[in-house]
This record gives C-alpha cells, sequence and structure tokens, in this order.
C-alpha cells in the first residue's frame, strides 16, 4: 500500500468518527495529515464538502504553500494555510479543525482574555499532564475573514508538535504528532468547553457547582 494511501485511510478514519460525534455542520471543518517531510506535503479535506459523507474526492494532496501538489479539479479547504503553518513550524502529523456550538461558545465568552483556562478536571490527563491540579490554557485569536491574515495571527500561536487554538465564533484548530494524539486533544477540549459551559449555566439555577 503506498504512503498516501495509507494515510489517506487513516484521515479518512478519524473523519468518520468526527461525523459521527456530528461535529461537521453545514460543511465546516477541516482536516489533513502530512504524508512526506522532505519535500512536505499532505493531504487535506476539498473545500465545501459535507465532510460526514465519505466519497473518493474528500482528500487532495497539497505542498507546503498549501497548493495542489498533483493535477486536480478539487480545491484544498479554504483554511489550508492554517495546516500549512503548522506542518511548516512544528513536527505535527495531523491536524483538525471543527466548528462546535460549545467551542464558538467558549471563544465568545472569554475572548477578552485572550484564552481560556481550565483546572480541576480529570480529561486534562489526555494531555500528557499529570500534576495535581494542573491548568490548560487555549488561546483565543480572531476570526479575519481574510485567511492569509489569520493564518498570520494563528501562527503567533504555533508552538510545539501538539497545541490549539480557539478562532472566536469560529472553530477550535487542533494539531499532534499522529492522528491519534490530535484527534484525543481535540476530544480533551471539547470535553472541557461542553464542562464548562454547562456548569456555567448550572452556577445561575444556584445549583452548587463549584
Ligand atoms: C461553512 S463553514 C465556513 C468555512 O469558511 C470554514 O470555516 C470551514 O471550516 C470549512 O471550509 P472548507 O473550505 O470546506 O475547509
Ligand atoms: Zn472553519
Amino acid at each position: 500500500m503506498s504512503i498516501v494511501v495509507k494515510k489517506w485511510n487513516e484521515l479518512a478514519e478519524v473523519k468518520a468518527e468526527l461525523a459521527a460525534r456530528d461535529w461537521f455542520f453545514a460543511t465546516s471543518g477541516n482536516l489533513s495529515i502530512k504524508v512526506t517531510d522532505d519535500p512536505l506535503t499532505f493531504l487535506v479535506t476539498a473545500s465545501g464538502k459535507d465532510k460526514r459523507k465519505q466519497t473518493d474526492e474528500d482528500f487532495l494532496l497539497v505542498d507546503a504553500a498549501g497548493k495542489p501538489a498533483e493535477d486536480t479539479h478539487l480545491k484544498p479547504s479554504a483554511e489550508t494555510l492554517l495546516h500549512a503553518e503548522i506542518y511548516g513550524r512544528t513536527n505535527a502529523g495531523c491536524v483538525l479543525h471543527v466548528h462546535t456550538v460549545d467551542n464558538n461558545l467558549i471563544s465568545e465568552l472569554y475572548a477578552q482574555n485572550g484564552e481560556a483556562v481550565f483546572s480541576g478536571q480529570e480529561i486534562i490527563k489526555a494531555f500528557g499532564i499529570w500534576e495535581e491540579n494542573a491548568a490548560v490554557r487555549i488561546p483565543i485569536i480572531d476570526n479575519y475573514a481574510d485567511i492569509p491574515t489569520l493564518a498570520r495571527e494563528f501562527a503567533n500561536y504555533v508552538h510545539g508538535d501538539a497545541g490549539a487554538v480557539l478562532i472566536q465564533n469560529h472553530g477550535i484548530t487542533v494539531w499532534g504528532r499522529t492522528a491519534f494524539e490530535a484527534k484525543k486533544h481535540l476530544e480533551a477540549w471539547e470535553f472541557l468547553f461542553r464542562w464548562q459551559v454547562k456548569r456555567l449555566l448550572l452556577q445561575r439555577t444556584g445549583l452548587p457547582v463549584g
């Protein structure tokens, strides 16, 4: 099996799992997986598709600049530049971007702080952090309609082979060394967002939620 087919299948599996979670509203979301390092190429979702569907045209191979690396009528994701920034700056192997109601609410609620901080949650261990009372923080950036501008702002927060950024009232972009790690981190962030949104609502009812 060629490396492209192997990586295609790996990304298709992650895509199906995120689709089963209903994280691809209204064609939103984009995913990618690195295929080669030198030269850098990665498979990215084709733009504007319903990512819940599985087809032979789900992904296309692009280069370090996010341009198609082979002849195709498919258009790479509109947000391919953000993926390219991650692969260009880190050893990440997979990038996942989803829009959810909870990640949008958290991005709006904490926008003025420039980040959202979570602590006191067992699921923080999914990030490989084992200390008691550890805190995790996710930066929140403005959502620029101009993608090169968004990618430049986004790049300021791309440090390390695993990480995540919230784009205000848009969505989350998570990356990891492997597809497994990226998906695990994405699920942990979404758990924390949902937990926090529900906690805030329950606190308003006067129930004893910390
Ligand atoms: C309808 S979602 C809005 C899109 O501009 C974008 O944010 C998105 O996530 C999906 O765009 P795509 O070009 O299909 O990767
Ligand atoms: Zn998006």
